[in-house]
């Protein structure tokens, strides 16, 4: 079988491009086809920074009846050595705060009271900034969602992303060299919270205004989404041709949709930038390219779907670049590093091999 393997230049990425896809720049273009949200822009730089700091501090807020800062008082079950030390409030009323460790309440107190009040207004919000939600730290909050009641619970997963860390961090990095300057203004963004059936999420790849792929976003099984394809097809058609392309500003992109029963109407849910960052999901860049660039002798697209036997395949695969060394992923589109990359691992593994072996023997001795 031969592969071709597209030039990675076909992902190079424009500083636009990427702020473009922010939520705030593409959710008013949008915004009857986007579940109901909160922009809070800019936030001051001081909650940047508590995001950044290390560790979680929780605010000490009074007027919150918080499960998360709700007094623990030390007992024999709990003791610590230093329970004094790290326990003592000082005069912020944040608990084991060192005097530079940003304060909700005393740094940023007018967004600290808005989140609150966004909360008290329209119920159980999600967070996300400008092109990220903390889709990796549900495991902090106990019901192991990204819903969140209250406003310590938005500090939390906040807090605990390495996505966040990404849009703080890394956000133009696969811009050009002379456009990654200079920090983005960043935005908050509460949507009001609703049960999303992830079977019916999907991930629409458009390249110079026509879609080249389309993949089920959730990688499991669900046995009732093929007799459906044709439908969401339908509908993803003229949702990007009647509604997206003639909007936003780029060419390229990819989308995030919701498409509920009875099937009427597609909701947007993120626009995420045609950059090699975005997860391609079932797909693979190079496939999509592939695709992309044979796009005018094609006549129809591909919704890919996870096949009942293909489960396992696909299970560890979403969110891969996040956990994989970038090298492997860099690799997967070069044929030239493949191969140094094989030839590495073929060095590791026969130097470990060789290691084992002669502690084996030594044990055995
Ligand atoms: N209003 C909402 N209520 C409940 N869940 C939501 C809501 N909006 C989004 N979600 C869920 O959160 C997930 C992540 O949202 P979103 O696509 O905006 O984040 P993201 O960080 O851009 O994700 P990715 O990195 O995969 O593109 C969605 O797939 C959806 O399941």
């Amino acid at each position: 079988m031969t592969v071709d393997y597209v030039p990675l230049s076909d992902l190079t990425v424009s500083r636009s491009h990427i702020e473009n896809c922010a939520f705030s720049n593409w959710y008013s273009l949008f915004k009857q086809y986007t579940p109901k949200s909160k922009i809070l822009k800019p936030v001051p730089q001081s909650f940047i920074e508590y995001l950044e700091q290390d560790g979680i501090k929780l605010p000490k807020d009074e007027t919150v009846r918080s499960f998360y800062t709700s007094g623990i008082a030390a007992n024999e079950d709990n003791e610590y050595s230093d329970w004094e030390d790290d326990e003592a409030e000082n005069s912020s009323g944040v608990r084991g705060v060192q005097l530079d460790h940003v304060d909700p309440l005393r740094d940023f107190p007018d967004l600290h009271n808005e989140l609150k009040s966004i909360i008290n207004d329209i119920g159980p919000v999600t967070p996300k900034l400008n092109w990220s939600a903390p889709k990796d730290a549900t495991w902090i909050l106990p019901n192991n969602t990204m819903k969140c009641i209250e406003v310590n619970e938005i500090y939390l997963l906040l807090n605990a992303s390495n996505y966040i860390m990404h849009d703080l961090q890394h956000a133009f990095d696969e811009c050009g060299q002379q456009e990654q300057g200079g920090r983005p203004q960043y935005e908050l963004i509460l949507r009001e919270w609703f049960n999303i059936n992830p079977a019916m999420e999907f991930r629409v790849f458009v390249k110079d205004q026509r879609i080249i792929g389309v993949t089920q976003r959730d990688i499991n099984y669900y046995d009732y989404l093929d007799a459906l394809s044709e439908t969401f097809k339908d509908l993803i058609d003229e949702f990007v041709d009647e509604v997206v392309t003639p909007k936003f500003p780029d060419s390229s992109f990819v989308l995030d949709v919701y498409i509920p029963r009875p099937f009427q109407k597609v909701y947007l849910i993120d626009i995420n930038p045609f950059a090699r960052k975005t997860d391609t999901l079932l797909f693979s860049w190079n496939e999509l390219l592939t695709v992309g660039g044979s796009l005018s002798n094609i006549q129809d697209y591909e919704l890919r779907l996870v096949k009942e036997n293909n489960t396992a395949r696909f299970a560890s695969k979403e969110h891969s670049e996040n956990h994989v060394p970038k090298d492997i992923v860099d690799a997967s589109l070069d044929p030239n590093a493949i191969r140094d990359l094989a030839q590495k691992w073929k060095e590791l593994l026969s130097q470990q091999q060789a290691e084992d072996s002669s502690s084996g023997s030594e044990e055995e001795a």
